[in-house]
Protein backbone atom coordinates (compact mmCIF):
# COMPACT_ATOMS: atom_id res chain seq x y z
CA UNK A 1 0.00 0.00 0.00
CA UNK A 2 0.94 3.55 -0.74
CA UNK A 3 0.61 5.14 2.85
CA UNK A 4 0.89 8.09 4.35
CA UNK A 5 2.56 8.90 7.96
CA UNK A 6 2.12 11.99 9.45
CA UNK A 7 4.06 12.66 12.68
CA UNK A 8 6.83 9.73 11.61
CA UNK A 9 9.87 11.58 12.20
CA UNK A 10 8.71 11.37 15.64
CA UNK A 11 9.67 8.86 18.53
CA UNK A 12 6.32 6.61 18.09
CA UNK A 13 5.77 7.50 13.70
CA UNK A 14 9.88 6.40 13.46
CA UNK A 15 8.95 3.14 14.59
CA UNK A 16 5.71 2.44 12.80
CA UNK A 17 7.48 3.87 9.70
CA UNK A 18 10.06 1.26 10.46
CA UNK A 19 7.35 -1.70 10.89
CA UNK A 20 6.14 -0.52 7.61
CA UNK A 21 8.71 -0.59 5.46
CA UNK A 22 9.85 -4.09 7.27
CA UNK A 23 6.43 -5.40 5.66
CA UNK A 24 7.28 -4.33 1.94
CA UNK A 25 4.89 -0.60 1.87
CA UNK A 26 5.61 2.44 0.36
CA UNK A 27 5.42 5.32 2.53
CA UNK A 28 5.61 9.02 2.49
CA UNK A 29 6.81 10.88 5.52
CA UNK A 30 5.02 14.22 6.80
CA UNK A 31 6.87 16.00 9.14
CA UNK A 32 7.63 19.48 9.90
CA UNK A 33 10.96 18.47 12.23
CA UNK A 34 9.48 21.21 14.76
CA UNK A 35 9.83 17.73 17.45
CA UNK A 36 10.89 14.62 15.39
CA UNK A 37 14.21 14.34 13.59
CA UNK A 38 15.06 13.62 10.08
CA UNK A 39 17.80 10.62 10.94
CA UNK A 40 14.72 9.22 12.56
CA UNK A 41 13.22 8.56 9.07
CA UNK A 42 14.88 5.32 8.06
CA UNK A 43 13.52 5.24 4.52
CA UNK A 44 10.54 5.53 1.91
CA UNK A 45 9.91 9.26 1.06
CA UNK A 46 10.18 12.22 3.17
CA UNK A 47 8.05 15.53 2.75
CA UNK A 48 9.35 18.30 5.49
CA UNK A 49 6.23 20.20 5.74
CA UNK A 50 2.91 21.13 7.92
CA UNK A 51 -0.24 19.89 8.18
CA UNK A 52 -1.15 23.31 8.06
CA UNK A 53 -0.73 23.23 4.32
CA UNK A 54 -3.86 22.06 2.51
CA UNK A 55 -2.30 22.58 -0.80
CA UNK A 56 0.32 20.81 0.39
CA UNK A 57 -1.96 17.82 1.61
CA UNK A 58 -3.99 17.46 -1.74
CA UNK A 59 -0.55 17.08 -3.78
CA UNK A 60 0.66 14.58 -1.74
CA UNK A 61 -2.93 12.57 -1.61
CA UNK A 62 -2.51 13.19 -5.51
CA UNK A 63 0.84 12.54 -6.26
CA UNK A 64 1.62 9.90 -4.12
CA UNK A 65 -1.42 8.26 -4.65
CA UNK A 66 -2.14 7.10 -1.23
CA UNK A 67 -4.24 4.78 -0.32
CA UNK A 68 -4.17 4.87 3.66
CA UNK A 69 -3.03 7.09 6.25
CA UNK A 70 -1.86 6.69 9.39
CA UNK A 71 -1.91 9.94 11.58
CA UNK A 72 0.74 10.67 14.18
CA UNK A 73 1.79 14.64 14.05
CA UNK A 74 0.52 16.38 16.89
CA UNK A 75 1.31 18.50 19.79
CA UNK A 76 1.18 16.02 23.39
CA UNK A 77 2.61 17.71 26.51
CA UNK A 78 -0.19 17.84 28.79
CA UNK A 79 1.70 21.10 31.01
CA UNK A 80 1.96 23.14 28.06
CA UNK A 81 -1.49 22.61 26.57
CA UNK A 82 -3.14 23.97 29.68
CA UNK A 83 -1.19 27.03 29.00
CA UNK A 84 -1.52 27.67 25.49
CA UNK A 85 -4.94 25.59 24.22
CA UNK A 86 -5.40 27.14 20.80
CA UNK A 87 -1.73 25.49 20.14
CA UNK A 88 -3.47 22.60 20.83
CA UNK A 89 -6.77 23.14 19.02
CA UNK A 90 -5.06 24.52 16.25
CA UNK A 91 -2.91 21.75 15.34
CA UNK A 92 -4.51 18.25 17.08
CA UNK A 93 -7.60 19.28 15.87
CA UNK A 94 -8.07 21.68 13.05
CA UNK A 95 -4.50 20.92 11.21
CA UNK A 96 -6.39 17.12 11.69
CA UNK A 97 -9.55 18.39 9.66
CA UNK A 98 -7.62 19.52 6.95
CA UNK A 99 -5.99 16.01 6.80
CA UNK A 100 -9.16 14.70 6.53
CA UNK A 101 -10.32 17.05 4.18
CA UNK A 102 -7.87 16.19 2.04
CA UNK A 103 -8.09 12.42 1.89
CA UNK A 104 -11.93 12.83 1.18
CA UNK A 105 -10.90 15.51 -1.62
CA UNK A 106 -9.12 12.45 -2.93
CA UNK A 107 -11.10 9.18 -1.85
CA UNK A 108 -8.50 7.92 0.92
CA UNK A 109 -10.98 6.04 3.09
CA UNK A 110 -8.63 4.78 5.64
CA UNK A 111 -7.03 6.72 8.58
CA UNK A 112 -5.18 5.47 11.58
CA UNK A 113 -4.95 8.08 14.32
CA UNK A 114 -3.01 8.35 17.31
CA UNK A 115 -5.39 8.99 20.36
CA UNK A 116 -4.89 8.84 23.81
CA UNK A 117 -5.46 7.10 27.42
CA UNK A 118 -5.39 11.54 28.41
CA UNK A 119 -9.25 11.29 26.53
CA UNK A 120 -10.48 9.78 29.75
CA UNK A 121 -9.31 11.92 32.70
CA UNK A 122 -9.65 10.21 35.99
CA UNK A 123 -11.26 6.43 35.04
CA UNK A 124 -14.11 5.19 36.72
CA UNK A 125 -12.72 1.65 36.88
CA UNK A 126 -9.12 -0.40 36.46
CA UNK A 127 -8.29 -1.95 34.11
CA UNK A 128 -9.82 1.01 31.64
CA UNK A 129 -12.00 -0.44 28.62
CA UNK A 130 -12.96 1.71 25.83
CA UNK A 131 -16.28 2.65 27.25
CA UNK A 132 -15.39 4.06 30.07
CA UNK A 133 -16.00 8.06 30.41
CA UNK A 134 -14.19 10.22 28.69
CA UNK A 135 -14.18 13.76 30.31
CA UNK A 136 -10.34 14.82 29.62
CA UNK A 137 -8.50 17.04 32.23
CA UNK A 138 -5.98 18.69 30.20
CA UNK A 139 -6.77 20.55 26.77
CA UNK A 140 -3.99 17.79 25.57
CA UNK A 141 -7.01 15.02 26.23
CA UNK A 142 -9.51 17.03 24.99
CA UNK A 143 -8.05 18.06 21.95
CA UNK A 144 -7.64 14.49 20.90
CA UNK A 145 -11.40 13.50 21.62
CA UNK A 146 -12.72 16.26 19.71
CA UNK A 147 -10.51 14.81 16.91
CA UNK A 148 -12.38 11.50 17.24
CA UNK A 149 -15.64 12.63 17.16
CA UNK A 150 -15.09 14.42 14.04
CA UNK A 151 -13.35 11.10 12.74
CA UNK A 152 -17.33 9.32 13.09
CA UNK A 153 -18.73 12.42 11.80
CA UNK A 154 -16.66 11.60 8.35
CA UNK A 155 -17.33 7.77 8.93
CA UNK A 156 -21.16 8.86 9.02
CA UNK A 157 -20.97 11.86 6.04
CA UNK A 158 -18.57 10.06 3.82
CA UNK A 159 -17.80 6.65 4.87
CA UNK A 160 -14.30 7.63 5.99
CA UNK A 161 -13.16 4.60 7.79
CA UNK A 162 -10.86 5.11 10.92
CA UNK A 163 -9.16 3.50 13.62
CA UNK A 164 -8.32 5.32 17.18
CA UNK A 165 -5.83 3.78 18.71
CA UNK A 166 -6.15 5.15 22.38
CA UNK A 167 -2.04 4.59 23.58
CA UNK A 168 -0.92 4.30 27.30
CA UNK A 169 2.41 5.25 28.34
CA UNK A 170 4.55 4.56 24.92
CA UNK A 171 8.48 3.40 25.85
CA UNK A 172 11.19 1.68 24.78
CA UNK A 173 13.10 2.06 21.50
CA UNK A 174 13.86 0.02 18.45
CA UNK A 175 15.82 -3.17 19.39
CA UNK A 176 18.24 -2.67 16.56
CA UNK A 177 18.98 0.30 18.20
CA UNK A 178 18.92 2.67 14.90
CA UNK A 179 16.03 4.76 16.70
CA UNK A 180 14.37 5.22 19.96
CA UNK A 181 13.04 8.35 22.10
CA UNK A 182 14.61 11.95 22.06
CA UNK A 183 11.98 14.58 23.38
CA UNK A 184 13.24 17.60 23.94
CA UNK A 185 12.44 18.71 26.47
CA UNK A 186 11.80 15.13 28.32
CA UNK A 187 8.97 14.78 30.53
CA UNK A 188 8.45 11.29 30.16
CA UNK A 189 9.60 9.19 33.24
CA UNK A 190 11.44 6.27 32.02
CA UNK A 191 13.91 8.39 29.44
CA UNK A 192 14.29 11.19 32.55
CA UNK A 193 15.41 8.35 34.87
CA UNK A 194 18.08 6.75 32.12
CA UNK A 195 19.15 10.20 31.99
CA UNK A 196 19.37 10.31 35.68
CA UNK A 197 21.52 6.63 35.75
CA UNK A 198 23.81 8.71 32.70
CA UNK A 199 24.62 11.43 35.06
CA UNK A 200 22.81 13.92 32.59
CA UNK A 201 20.59 14.80 35.24
CA UNK A 202 21.36 15.21 39.11
CA UNK A 203 18.66 13.01 40.61
CA UNK A 204 15.56 11.71 39.22
CA UNK A 205 12.17 13.08 41.63
CA UNK A 206 9.00 11.34 42.01
CA UNK A 207 6.09 13.67 42.17
CA UNK A 208 4.39 12.10 44.88
CA UNK A 209 4.55 9.25 47.08
CA UNK A 210 1.14 9.58 48.75
CA UNK A 211 -1.18 7.85 45.94
CA UNK A 212 -3.11 5.36 47.05
CA UNK A 213 -1.16 2.47 46.09
CA UNK A 214 0.49 0.09 47.17
CA UNK A 215 3.90 2.23 47.51
CA UNK A 216 2.06 5.48 47.60
CA UNK A 217 3.56 6.68 43.89
CA UNK A 218 1.37 7.24 40.41
CA UNK A 219 1.20 3.04 38.33
CA UNK A 220 0.91 3.29 34.48
CA UNK A 221 1.18 0.61 31.99
CA UNK A 222 4.29 1.24 29.75
CA UNK A 223 3.71 -0.15 26.35
CA UNK A 224 6.62 -0.75 24.29
CA UNK A 225 6.63 1.31 21.16
CA UNK A 226 7.57 -1.89 18.60
CA UNK A 227 4.13 -3.15 20.04
CA UNK A 228 2.61 0.01 19.09
CA UNK A 229 3.28 0.14 15.58
CA UNK A 230 2.91 -3.41 15.10
CA UNK A 231 -1.18 -2.39 16.35
CA UNK A 232 -0.36 0.23 13.34
CA UNK A 233 0.04 -2.16 11.01
CA UNK A 234 -2.76 -4.77 12.56
CA UNK A 235 -5.63 -1.83 12.23
CA UNK A 236 -4.57 -0.41 8.49
CA UNK A 237 -4.78 -3.95 7.32
CA UNK A 238 -8.32 -4.63 8.60
CA UNK A 239 -9.32 -1.43 7.47
CA UNK A 240 -8.02 -2.23 3.93
CA UNK A 241 -10.05 -5.68 4.13
CA UNK A 242 -13.33 -3.82 4.65
CA UNK A 243 -13.66 -3.28 8.67
CA UNK A 244 -15.89 -1.14 10.42
CA UNK A 245 -14.51 1.95 12.16
CA UNK A 246 -13.31 1.05 15.58
CA UNK A 247 -11.88 2.53 18.78
CA UNK A 248 -9.09 0.41 20.69
CA UNK A 249 -6.96 0.77 23.90
CA UNK A 250 -3.63 -0.15 23.70
CA UNK A 251 -1.55 -1.07 26.60
CA UNK A 252 0.21 -4.31 28.12
CA UNK A 253 -2.13 -4.68 30.78
CA UNK A 254 0.45 -4.47 33.51
CA UNK A 255 1.01 -1.05 36.12
CA UNK A 256 4.14 -0.32 37.00
CA UNK A 257 4.88 2.29 39.85
CA UNK A 258 7.09 5.26 39.68
CA UNK A 259 9.09 3.77 42.23
CA UNK A 260 8.76 0.28 40.65
CA UNK A 261 10.32 1.74 37.35
CA UNK A 262 13.61 3.29 38.78
CA UNK A 263 14.18 0.36 40.81
CA UNK A 264 14.06 -1.69 37.52
CA UNK A 265 16.35 1.19 35.89
CA UNK A 266 19.12 0.74 38.63
CA UNK A 267 19.10 -3.43 37.86
CA UNK A 268 19.00 -2.89 34.38
CA UNK A 269 21.36 -0.34 34.15
CA UNK A 270 23.15 -1.43 37.59
CA UNK A 271 24.03 2.37 38.36
CA UNK A 272 22.61 4.40 41.36
CA UNK A 273 21.28 7.21 41.46
CA UNK A 274 19.69 9.57 43.92
CA UNK A 275 16.23 9.83 44.07
CA UNK A 276 14.23 12.45 45.74
CA UNK A 277 10.41 12.65 46.77
CA UNK A 278 8.47 15.85 45.39
CA UNK A 279 5.27 17.45 45.16
CA UNK A 280 2.52 15.69 43.16
CA UNK A 281 2.36 16.89 39.36
CA UNK A 282 -1.17 18.55 38.53
CA UNK A 283 -3.41 16.61 36.61
CA UNK A 284 -1.85 12.82 37.38
CA UNK A 285 -4.38 10.13 38.02
CA UNK A 286 -3.20 7.56 40.53
CA UNK A 287 -3.88 4.80 38.34
CA UNK A 288 -4.08 4.21 34.53
CA UNK A 289 -4.24 0.44 33.31
CA UNK A 290 -5.94 -0.19 29.86
CA UNK A 291 -7.57 -3.28 28.95
CA UNK A 292 -6.69 -4.16 25.63
CA UNK A 293 -8.74 -7.13 25.31
CA UNK A 294 -10.73 -5.36 22.27
CA UNK A 295 -7.42 -4.97 19.75
CA UNK A 296 -6.48 -8.49 20.98
CA UNK A 297 -9.83 -10.22 19.73
CA UNK A 298 -10.54 -8.38 17.10
CA UNK A 299 -7.39 -7.98 15.12
CA UNK A 300 -5.50 -10.60 16.95
CA UNK A 301 -2.90 -7.67 18.24
CA UNK A 302 -0.52 -9.29 20.84
CA UNK A 303 2.17 -7.59 22.86
CA UNK A 304 5.57 -8.93 22.75
CA UNK A 305 7.29 -6.83 25.26
CA UNK A 306 5.05 -7.56 28.50
CA UNK A 307 8.35 -7.30 31.16
CA UNK A 308 8.88 -4.15 32.11
CA UNK A 309 13.19 -4.99 32.31
CA UNK A 310 13.04 -5.81 28.99
CA UNK A 311 10.84 -2.27 27.81
CA UNK A 312 13.72 -0.71 29.85
CA UNK A 313 16.32 -2.66 27.96
CA UNK A 314 15.63 -1.37 24.87
CA UNK A 315 15.27 2.39 26.06
CA UNK A 316 18.28 1.75 27.72
CA UNK A 317 20.36 0.45 24.83
CA UNK A 318 19.33 3.75 22.51
CA UNK A 319 20.32 6.25 25.25
CA UNK A 320 23.53 4.80 26.49
CA UNK A 321 24.68 5.15 22.34
CA UNK A 322 23.66 8.64 22.68
CA UNK A 323 20.46 8.83 20.94
CA UNK A 324 20.50 11.20 17.74
CA UNK A 325 22.85 14.12 17.66
CA UNK A 326 21.45 16.88 19.47
CA UNK A 327 20.12 19.26 17.02
CA UNK A 328 21.93 22.43 16.09
CA UNK A 329 19.47 24.99 14.40
CA UNK A 330 18.38 27.10 17.09
CA UNK A 331 14.12 27.68 16.51
N1 LIG B 1 4.47 9.21 23.69
C1 LIG B 1 3.40 8.77 24.33
O1 LIG B 1 3.50 8.14 25.40
C2 LIG B 1 2.03 8.98 23.74
C3 LIG B 1 0.92 8.51 24.46
C4 LIG B 1 -0.34 8.67 23.90
C5 LIG B 1 -0.51 9.27 22.66
N2 LIG B 1 0.58 9.74 21.98
C6 LIG B 1 0.37 10.36 20.66
O2 LIG B 1 1.19 9.71 19.70
C7 LIG B 1 1.62 10.62 18.69
C8 LIG B 1 3.13 10.56 18.57
O3 LIG B 1 3.71 10.86 19.82
P1 LIG B 1 5.29 10.96 19.99
O4 LIG B 1 5.59 10.72 21.42
O5 LIG B 1 5.94 10.15 18.96
O6 LIG B 1 5.48 12.51 19.69
P2 LIG B 1 6.63 13.27 18.86
O7 LIG B 1 6.55 14.70 19.24
O8 LIG B 1 7.93 12.56 19.04
O9 LIG B 1 6.14 13.10 17.35
C9 LIG B 1 5.19 13.93 16.75
C10 LIG B 1 5.76 14.37 15.40
O10 LIG B 1 4.78 15.17 14.72
C11 LIG B 1 5.43 16.27 14.11
N3 LIG B 1 4.41 17.33 13.96
C12 LIG B 1 3.69 17.93 14.94
N4 LIG B 1 2.83 18.80 14.41
C13 LIG B 1 2.99 18.76 13.06
C14 LIG B 1 2.39 19.43 11.97
N5 LIG B 1 1.45 20.37 12.16
N6 LIG B 1 2.78 19.13 10.71
C15 LIG B 1 3.76 18.20 10.50
N7 LIG B 1 4.36 17.54 11.48
C16 LIG B 1 3.99 17.81 12.75
C17 LIG B 1 6.58 16.62 15.05
O11 LIG B 1 7.63 17.32 14.42
C18 LIG B 1 7.01 15.24 15.53
O12 LIG B 1 8.04 14.70 14.72
C19 LIG B 1 1.07 11.97 19.09
O13 LIG B 1 -0.13 12.18 18.36
C20 LIG B 1 0.77 11.81 20.58
O14 LIG B 1 -0.25 12.66 20.98
C21 LIG B 1 1.85 9.61 22.49
O1 LIG C 1 10.38 13.15 36.41
C1 LIG C 1 9.32 12.52 36.51
C2 LIG C 1 8.46 12.28 35.39
C3 LIG C 1 7.28 11.59 35.60
N1 LIG C 1 6.95 11.13 36.84
C4 LIG C 1 5.71 10.36 37.05
O2 LIG C 1 5.79 9.21 36.22
C5 LIG C 1 4.48 8.85 35.76
C6 LIG C 1 4.48 8.77 34.25
O3 LIG C 1 4.66 10.06 33.74
P1 LIG C 1 4.93 10.37 32.18
O4 LIG C 1 5.07 11.85 32.06
O5 LIG C 1 6.01 9.49 31.69
O6 LIG C 1 3.59 9.87 31.47
P2 LIG C 1 2.06 10.31 31.72
O7 LIG C 1 1.40 9.11 32.32
O8 LIG C 1 1.94 11.56 32.45
O9 LIG C 1 1.56 10.66 30.25
C7 LIG C 1 1.63 9.83 29.14
O10 LIG C 1 0.45 9.11 28.99
C8 LIG C 1 -0.71 9.91 28.90
C9 LIG C 1 -1.84 8.96 28.81
O11 LIG C 1 -1.86 8.13 29.91
C10 LIG C 1 -0.65 10.87 27.72
O12 LIG C 1 -0.88 10.19 26.52
C11 LIG C 1 0.67 11.59 27.64
O13 LIG C 1 0.83 12.16 26.35
C12 LIG C 1 1.83 10.67 27.86
O14 LIG C 1 2.98 11.45 27.99
C13 LIG C 1 3.53 9.93 36.30
O15 LIG C 1 2.94 9.45 37.46
C14 LIG C 1 4.46 11.09 36.65
O16 LIG C 1 4.00 11.87 37.71
C15 LIG C 1 7.79 11.34 37.94
O17 LIG C 1 7.48 10.95 39.07
N2 LIG C 1 8.94 12.04 37.75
Amino acid sequence: MNILVTGGAGYIGSHVLKALLKEGHQVITLDNLQKGYKEAVTGGKFIEGDLADKKLLNKIMKEDEIEGVIHLAADSLVGESMEKPGKYYMNNFANGINLLEAMINNDVKNIVFSSTAAVYGEPDEIPIKENNKTEPTSTYGESKLFFEKALKRYDDTYGLKYASLRYFNAAGADPEGEIGEAHDPETHLIPIVLQTALGIRDKIYIFGDDYPTNDGSCIRDYIHVNDLAAAHLLALEALAEGKESSIYNLGSGEGYSVKEVIDTVKEVTGRDFEVEISERRAGDPAVLIASSDKIQKELDWQPKYTELEKIISTAWQWHKSGGFERRTNDE
